[in-house]
């Protein structure tokens, strides 16, 4: 709480389903509940930060629409998309892992055709611009201060009972069916996990020029249907120690940059 003291502005936490934003929900203090088109939205403040926590629904279009309508009217100062997601086989990850992204590709964008699949980069097509520069299916995270200070804070390792890993994800409409499917997109995309909300929310963050991060319990093996087979309490209860973490250490509102070295000083 004293690290927050007086610090501005607030953070907008998006999740798919109520599951995925209940854990934070239960932290708030003086939680104030509201309806949106997409969803419920609830207000309140975390170690002293004004948080925004709202349920999207499902997939990207109603992500991507419940980020513009709450962007529009919260003006947060960053973004935050949590949740749960499936690792291809193959990938350096564990069920139970945590998975903050580095990059989040959209997985649906291209041109299909007989002789295969090409990229939006392949046919030159910009989903948006970043300073004046044309982005294509890849949204990099890695670069933004935030990312650097969440890294800083909550470095990539064991915790007492899984790991925390920093690196690609890919979002897409139809996920992944079987594990033919799961390991031929984890080649082609080469990202380790896939979700499906990640890029639609980054895409809009972008337009806004709003900072977003993103954080994912592995919940499943990307193309396992089995739902018995999957651990999402577990993932969600994990993905959310790990947001705590980055509340409890003062989020930096004003400004990441400067707050880097310190934080970076704190894991010495
Ligand atoms: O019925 C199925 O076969 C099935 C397979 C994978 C995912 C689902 C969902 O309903 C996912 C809902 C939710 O969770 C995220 N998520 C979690 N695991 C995955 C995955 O393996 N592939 C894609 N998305 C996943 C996703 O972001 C959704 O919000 C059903």
């Amino acid at each position: 709480m004293e690290a927050n003291k007086h610090r501005t502005g607030s953070v907008l936490v998006l999740g798919a389903v109520a599951s995925e934003i209940l854990p934070l929900v239960r932290r708030l203090v003086h939680p104030h509940r509201e309806t949106t088109p997409f969803g419920t939205v609830w207000k309140g403040t975390l170690e002293g930060v004004r948080v925004a926590a709202a349920v999207t629904g499902i997939g990207k279009v109603n992500a991507a629409g419940a980020a513009v309508w709450l962007l529009e009217r919260c003006r947060p100062r960053m973004v935050c998309v949590v949740g749960s997601a499936g690792a291809y086989p193959g990938a350096p990850l564990r069920i139970g892992d945590v998975l903050v992204a580095s990059e989040v590709q959209a997985g649906d964008e291209g041109v299909w055709t007989s002789e295969g699949i090409r990229s939006m980069r392949a046919i030159g097509l910009a989903l948006a611009h970043q300073e004046g520069l044309p982005v294509f299916g890849r949204f990099s995270l890695h670069q933004s201060p935030w990312y650097r200070w969440v890294r800083a804070v909550t470095p990539e390792g064991d915790l007492d009972t899984f790991r925390l890993r920093y690196g690609p994800l890919v979002t897409v409409g139809m996920v992944s069916g079987d594990e033919r499917i799961a390991l031929q997109r984890f080649s082609r995309y080469d990202a380790w996990a896939e979700d499906m909300e990640g890029s639609g929310v980054v895409q809009v963050c972008l337009h806004y020029g709003v900072p977003v991060l993103q954080c994912r319990g592995i919940s499943n093996w990307a193309g396992t249907r089995d739902k018995a087979r999957w651990r999402l309490e577990e993932a969600l209860a994990h993905c959310h120690e790990v947001i705590q973490k980055w509340f409890q250490a003062g989020l930096p509102l004003e400004s990441p940059e400067n707050s880097i070295a310190v934080a970076g000083d704190d894991q010495a």
